[in-house]
């Protein structure tokens, strides 16, 4: 069977920048332009030169990449010359290889946007991409609002297209700029593109998430024909985002009709890396991953319910469309108030704890998980909490320390120099063996220097001395601290999970459950500072 070449155009840089909330400095943007690079992606939109000094660096200081690199800007202003309009200039001047220019290919958008009439708009598009193509760059129109064009002129809308095609555009790619077409509509639309004389290997398509449907709709124009699909990394992009190139990937490559059909830049080997991409973006934005992501979302492949894990334990495929390393993800069998035997035993050998299936503590461990989660606790994340409650009911929790007493004071008061500051001091006292040992820590901070209130001082206290185990603690951090409260009234309870890292890259979540939120911190860190110390075989102190 021949296959057809489908190139993937990236617009994170440029698109991507324009969603609500986020702005790259120069160096994120390279080394984002370094992980699209990486996956294989065919052309970099790197940001429009000249609109903003962040783009205009990053052109100057762009990375050498094997993906092809593109300008972005707008078709020539009327009253001018494509020569002499200096935004245009600004485009070109960035030296790339691919030039790509948006224009207007809405009646509507011509008239009352521009404010100019329809041929003018035509003749600007012509001499734009006349003037580009002269320069030996690989021209592109992105033709802004071309469903809402098709349908409401289509040949005006087709006309807009030619133009540009006819000046030697190498891409004309279609733009459902305002996002509100559904994947039907694009397909017959792209079909009378193709009709009209532009073949589909020079057509790309452009599409935004306001219903919901932009990655349908782009596979729904690559079944149509197009060849090219423009989309950013996790969906960024203009209000409801761009067509995320991080789901369309693994679809393309691995579902059909697409895999056998077609051929795109990206190698099993770099789909591998996809979730890594993923994360290095959510990473630069500091945005939690979405759980709930196709293909790397934590959850993408967390099999809670026990019909589900049982399945599972006797053949992946039962409840998985594909398999989670061909993403860099994996499977995940968490443990809840859903979970069955299945569930626990797998959850058990994953840290390392083989335990019979007529082992009569395994109900006992899930009525406790049930019952806790009655009370307020999540165990499908706190996995290592859930660790720690089984290895008590099988009596194979060492008995590393006892935590006494512990007092933690917070007071915001005026310093010496008359500004506010936050005081927030912790008291722990923990016997380690025959040994009892008090630790004390006190945090002073202002407003703006970030949160290091009572829950860290009391972190900080409890770790400050653990006598002889204190070496295997000493690389340990806390990542993350997320506070909720469950159930309302007088029912409600704090839950606090705590997100714990070490020097050897492991991470670990933890859970406490309180109607007090220092309580319920303290029974987090507690757990996070055990579960380490069961993890490294740390000794029972005499
Ligand atoms: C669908 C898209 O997402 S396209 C990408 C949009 N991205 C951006 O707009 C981000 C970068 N843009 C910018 O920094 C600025 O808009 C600039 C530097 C490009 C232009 O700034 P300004 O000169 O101040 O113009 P402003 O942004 O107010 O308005 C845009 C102008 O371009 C004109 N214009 C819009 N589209 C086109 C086009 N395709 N071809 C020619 N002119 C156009 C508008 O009519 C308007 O001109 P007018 O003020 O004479 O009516
Ligand atoms: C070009 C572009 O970003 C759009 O039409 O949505």
């Amino acid at each position: 069977m021949t296959t057809d070449r489908l190139y993937l155009y990236d617009t994170t840089l440029r698109d991507g920048a324009q969603t609500q909330g986020v702005q790259f400095t120069t160096a994120e943007k390279i080394r984002i332009a370094q992980v699209l690079d990486a996956l294989g992606v065919d052309y970099i939109e790197g940001g429009w030169p000249g609109a903003n000094p962040t783009d205009s660096e990053f052109f100057e200081a762009a990375p050498k990449t094997r993906a092809t690199m593109a300008a972005f800007g707008m078709t020539k202003r009327s009253g001018r010359s494509a020569q002499n309009d200096d935004v245009l200039a600004a485009v070109l001047n960035a030296g790339t290889p691919a030039v790509t220019l948006v224009g207007k290919s809405h009646e509507f958008h011509v008239r009352t946007a521009l404010g100019i009439p329809l041929d003018e708009n035509l003749d600007n598009i012509r001499q734009s991409f006349a003037h580009v193509t002269a320069q030996g760059r690989e021209a592109m129109f992105d033709a802004e609002h071309f469903f809402d064009g098709y349908k409401s002129d289509p040949s005006y809308a087709l006309t807009c297209l030619h133009a540009a095609f006819t000046e030697g555009a190498r891409w004309i790619v279609l733009c459902d700029t305002n996002g509100g077409t559904l994947p039907g509509e694009v397909a017959r639309t792209v079909e009378r593109v193709i009709a009209s004389g532009i073949p589909g290997d020079r057509l790309g398509i452009h599409t935004h998430d306001d219903t919901g449907h932009a990655v349908a709709n782009s596979l729904a124009a690559v079944e149509a024909g197009a060849r090219q699909i423009q989309g950013t990394l996790n969906g960024l992009g203009e209000r409801c985002g761009n067509a995320n190139l991080v789901t369309l990937i693994p679809t393309l490559l691995l579902k059909e009709p697409f895999a056998s059909r077609l051929q795109t830049g990206v190698t099993e080997e770099a789909l591998k890396g996809l979730l890594k991409a993923s994360r290095t973006l959510d990473d630069i934005l500091n945005r939690v991953p979405a759980k709930q992501a196709p293909y790397v979302g934590g959850a993408a492949f967390a099999h809670k319910a026990g019909l589900h894990a049982s399945a599972i334990a006797k053949d992946p495929t039962t409840y998985e469309h594909i398999n989670p390393a061909a993403v860099g993800n994996a499977r995940i069998i968490p443990m809840s108030n859903q979970a069955g035997q299945s569930n626990l035993r797998s959850r058990l050998r994953e840290a390392g704890i083989e335990v019979e299936l007529s082992d009569p503590r395994l109900p006992r461990i899930l009525d406790a998980v049930k019952e806790r989660e009655s009370r307020g606790y999540a165990y499908d994340t706190a996995q290592a909490s859930f660790e720690l409650l089984a290895r008590r009911e099988l009596s194979l929790l060492p008995r590393f320390f006892d935590v006494e007493r512990y007092r933690v004071i917070s007071e915001r008061r005026r310093n010496a120099k008359g500004q506010i500051v936050t005081v927030s001091e912790a008291v722990v006292t923990v016997e380690i063996g025959r040994k009892r040992i008090t630790s004390f820590h006190e945090n002073h901070h202002s407003p703006e220097e970030g949160d290091t209130g009572p829950v860290h001082a009391l972190s900080k206290a409890l770790a400050a001395d653990l006598g002889i185990l204190q070496d295997f603690i000493a690389d340990m951090r806390l990542a993350d601290f997320a506070v909720r409260i469950v159930g309302s009234g007088t029912e409600a309870v704090t839950r606090v999970v705590i997100d714990s890292e070490d020097g050897q890259g492991r991470q670990w979540t933890t859970v406490g459950v309180s109607g007090n939120i220092i309580d319920a911190s303290f029974d987090a860190l507690v757990d996070a500072i055990t579960w380490k110390l069961v993890r490294d075989g740390a000794p029972v102190p005499a």
